[in-house]
């Protein structure tokens, strides 16, 4: 595992920006921490050897005081911009994601997943940036230079210290490979634990109705256990790693401290520098230290990061053009269009049929015939996987998606209102599509109030209050699944007269099955074992 993992510093400025600024306020600690070293053996030296006084000493002790100092404003400023970092690089992530998301609309993006990393996913970002990475610039910087340091100035105790130095990566290595699998051991539970949970509470109705819900209790707690496992998994491995580390520290630091104790008596060395060495000592191993003890951290902060920056990788689910066509609406052709899931195969095996501007053209074949399959082709929420589909003459997918979509109008099978004001969920403001709610029976919902999910009205009053929002916008091309389902005859029939009176200039493409709808169609499309079979013109009425 790559403790920064390099897109990071590409795709969030943030995190560029903080490792310079890292690096260059641990190398001013590192001086620091020498010159500290080296100013304290000399206090000591002219205290106790030479005799000094308080007056000479007193530059020297305030000189001391104000390192003291420098060297906190040092830790806090890599700690608070740490997080401060940790904020911002959380932010600009959270932000490319979502628009990446919701601008390509990636095929194998589950909406948990998303929800995961951009929430649990960029807290961890928190303890890498405000800890690991402050201390990882130390580990990198602070070793070589006391170790360069002491060979000038002693170099047997820069030879203990070369051989010392690498128990600690060593350890920290292999710690650092059982962290690695134990993390994402976690992580996988986590997003099964946000899966199983977001799946439960969309379905919490049914499952009351159903008396299921005891049972989904169980099935959370199940989870949840193993959530609560994985995590002590990691814990644990973190408290094994802080004792073996403490452990290689203090021995290195023994050995050194020997080695100088052994050679002041035998008169090999004297005071000033052995004194520098073993204050040096422990500042030689205690960012290496740290920073392995951190990599837990570390884990968690560039599984999260990479979690982050795989859903960015992730192809989008239709093509997009780097030059777009901009889009005008025609004549739709469909041209031998072969449309397929991975897990169920092909559904539409070559569709041709064609959509002439100002029609209205009903669709229609049984349940799975691949009706939703189509419309949602027309919606570029996928392309065809063979043939291919024109306006004009111009293949659909040399147009940006985005601007295809802003010529049309759509209800989904499912539609859904946006929580809040329902006029404002059916971007009413008046007019027309008051008109179009009071002739669909929906004119006082408008008023009301519309909760998560549609809650506070019925399934065919969000049916028709959506059905305002799809055919109240003056759209080219007006896709619409099943406008009929959940409504009673007398709607239906509202709804169908409504078809029959759009201006002219627009198209409509109608997934149905409901006789007053056909009445309305110019001509029926029927979708048979994959393919556009009947081409005939409806009874109009
Ligand atoms: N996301 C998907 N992944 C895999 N298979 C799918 C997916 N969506 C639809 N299908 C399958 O593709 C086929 C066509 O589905 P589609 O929803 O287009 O049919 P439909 O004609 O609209 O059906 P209905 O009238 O019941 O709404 C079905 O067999 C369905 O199971």
């Amino acid at each position: 595992m790559r403790v920064v993992d390099p897109r990071l510093l590409r795709h969030a400025p943030s995190a560029r920006r903080f490792m310079v600024s890292a690096g260059l306020l641990a190398a001013l600690s590192v001086a620091v921490t020498i010159a500290q070293a080296v100013l304290f053996a000399h206090v000591v030296v002219a205290a106790f050897l030479d005799g000094s006084g308080v007056a000479t000493l007193l530059p020297a002790l305030l000189a001391f005081g104000g390192l003291a100092l420098v060297r906190g404003a040092l830790t806090w400023a890599l700690d608070s911009g740490g997080n401060l970092a940790a904020q911002r690089v959380a932010r600009e992530l959270r932000a490319r994601v979502l628009a990446h998301v919701v601008r390509t609309r990636p095929a194998d993006v589950a909406t948990a997943e998303v929800a995961t990393a951009t929430t649990e996913g960029t807290s961890a970002l928190e303890p890498y940036f405000a800890r690991f990475l402050p201390r990882l610039w130390l580990a990198v910087l602070a070793p070589p230079t006391i170790v360069v340091w002491v060979a000038v100035h002693d170099l047997p105790s820069a030879l203990v210290m070369l051989v010392t130095l690498p128990l600690i990566p060593v350890f920290g290595v292999l710690i650092g490979k059982l962290t690695q699998a134990r993390t994402r051991a976690r992580w996988q539970a986590l997003s099964r634990m946000s899966a199983h949970f977001l799946d439960v509470v969309s379905g919490l109705t049914t499952l009351r109705v159903h008396r299921r819900g005891v049972a989904q209790a169980r099935g959370i707690a199940d989870t949840t256990q193993a959530y609560r496992r994985e995590t002590m998994g990691v814990l644990r491995v973190g408290f094994l790693s802080a004792f073996v580390l403490e452990l290689a520290a203090t021995v290195g630091t023994a050995l050194i401290a020997a080695e100088i104790g052994i050679r002041l008596v035998a008169g090999g060395l004297t005071l000033q520098p052995a004194l520098v060495v073993l204050l040096l000592a422990p500042e030689l191993y205690s960012p290496l230290r740290a920073v392995a003890a951190d990599f837990h951290a570390s884990a968690d902060g560039v599984t999260a990061a990479s979690r982050l920056l795989d859903l960015l990788r992730r192809r989008p689910a239709v093509a997009v053009p780097q030059r777009a066509t901009p889009p005008r609406f025609g004549v739709v052709r469909f041209e031998d269009v072969v449309a397929a899931y991975p897990e169920r195969g092909t559904v539409l095996d070559g569709v041709n049929f064609e959509l002439w501007p100002g029609e209205r053209v009903a669709l229609v074949g049984a349940s799975g015939a691949g009706k939703t399959t189509l419309l949602a082709l027309l919606l570029r929420f996928a392309d065809p996987v063979a043939g291919r589909i024109t306006v004009d003459g111009v293949d659909l997918r040399e147009f940006d998606p985005r601007e295809w979509r802003r010529l049309l109008t759509w209800l989904p099978q499912r539609p859904r209102l946006r929580p809040g004001a329902v006029r404002d969920a059916v971007l009413c403001g008046g007019g027309p599509q008051a008109e179009l709610a009071d002739r669909l029976g929906v004119g006082e919902l408008l008023e009301r109030a519309v909760g998560e999910d549609g809650a506070g009205l019925s399934s065919g009053e969000v049916s028709r209050l959506a059905l305002v929002r799809a055919l109240g916008r003056d759209a080219s091309l007006t896709l619409l699944d099943e406008p009929t389902a959940h409504l009673d005859p007398a709607s239906a029939a509202a709804v169908a007269a409504t078809l029959r009176e759009l201006p002219g200039h627009r198209t409509v493409l109608a997934a149905t099955h409901d006789a007053d709808l056909l009445g309305v169609a110019d001509r029926v499309v029927e979708l048979r074992d994959g393919r556009a079979l009947q081409r005939q013109r409806a009874v109009t009425s």
